[in-house]
């Protein structure tokens, strides 16, 4: 059996009546725009009430901030976090700009965030999300068994946290590893003292081959607690862990396999001929395709709240029009 997770039927409503956002992270010139894009149609299309926020740095083209801000995106640059000197090397070279997502703790003017990467989207809405209760840090728990967890023990004994009946964790190996989230997706409260802190261990913690990840799951052990996977599906699960997943009831995927990202997808890798790959990279690309989720700032819609009858302008309820400024943005 898993470790259980946070039954959302009985959570509390968090008192918290502060501003709400979703966030994700941009960086360099490449085709990560596109997945943010996806993320951007993919929220407006079931309905989330709260806004994106895009953290990007500074390599991030003009051009890509102004189609983030066309797609009702709040675009915020941001300057990169560097991780301390040394020998070590990522499970992906790139991870090392990924320290720079601490940066989004600063922004107190929400009280509370949901972070989802760029290869990211959404099928269902998940707003409820946000009233989880405040001093927990909310991720899905990741799995082990992809060969980019090759430098880890887990690995070698072929031990994951998803499946742990099936090997169990040796006594000889020392106690049983903290429970490990993906930090593709989480619920956090951005905070200034936690901000802070978080960049003055950075700088006294030596890198680790998940880079950011690693590191967040170091900080936040204490006050981490998993939530269903169904909240960020890290798509390796799907043959790695099948009893554990339902595919109609998931709501966020994370293309994070080797050869997944929908805008790069060739079918060529392991396993990226599956059918329920298949279907999920086809139905990112239908939510990106969809011009009707684009955001068209309409200046008949933007007139709405001065309309002199106090009804709804027609546009509105037109389904082939978005308004694209969430109510609680
Ligand atoms: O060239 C890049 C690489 C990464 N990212 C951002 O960093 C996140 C983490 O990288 P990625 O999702 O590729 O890692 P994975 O989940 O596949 O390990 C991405 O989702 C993007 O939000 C980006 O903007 N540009
Ligand atoms: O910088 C570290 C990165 O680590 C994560 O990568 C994943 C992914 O690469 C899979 O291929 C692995 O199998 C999986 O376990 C691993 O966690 C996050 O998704 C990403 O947002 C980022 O934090
Ligand atoms: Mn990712």
């Amino acid at each position: 059996m898993a470790p259980a997770a946070v039954n959302l039927d009985i959570i509390p409503t968090a008192s918290n009546s502060k501003k709400r956002a979703y966030v994700t992270f941009l960086a360099g010139n490449g085709d990560y725009i596109k997945g943010v894009v996806g993320l951007a149609k993919g929220l407006r299309k079931v309905n989330s009430a709260y806004p994106l926020v895009v953290v990007v740095l500074p390599d991030v083209p003009e051009e890509h901030r102004r189609i983030l801000e066309s797609q009702g995106c709040i675009v915020k640059e941001i300057e990169p976090v560097y991780p301390p000197e040394s020998q070590t090397q990522f499970a992906m070279a790139y991870y090392v700009i990924n320290y720079s997502k601490l940066r989004i703790w600063k922004f107190v003017e929400y009280g509370k965030m949901i972070y989802l990467d760029g290869d990211i989207q959404v099928f269902d809405n998940i707003d409820h999300l946000f009233d989880l209760p405040d001093g927990h840090f909310y991720a899905v728990m990741d799995c082990f068994c992809e060969k980019t967890w090759s430098h880890s023990p887990q690995y070698q004994i072929g031990y994951c946290q998803q499946s742990p009946e099936k090997v169990q964790w040796p006594a000889d190996m020392g106690p049983k590893p903290s429970l490990f989230f993906n930090a593709g997706m989480f619920v956090f409260e951005p905070s200034i003292s936690t901000y802070d802190d978080l960049l003055k261990t950075l700088i006294v913690t030596p890198p680790t081959p998940f880079a950011e990840q690693d590191f967040l799951n170091m900080y936040f052990k204490d006050i981490y607690k998993p939530i269903p996977l169904v909240y960020n599906l890290v798509l390796a699960m799907l043959w790695r862990h099948p009893e554990n997943v339902d595919v109609d009831e998931v709501k966020v995927v994370h293309y994070c396999a080797a050869g997944s990202k929908p805008w790069r997808y060739t079918g060529e890798e392991e396993n990226m001929q599956r059918e329920d790959i298949k279907m999920f990279v086809k139905k990112w690309w239908d939510i990106y395709n969809d011009k009707s989720l684009d955001c068209n700032k309409n200046p008949i819609l933007s007139a709405s709240s001065n309309n002199i009858n106090g009804e709804m302008p027609a546009l509105i309820s037109d389904p082939k029009v978005t308004v694209c400024a969430p109510s609680a943005a």
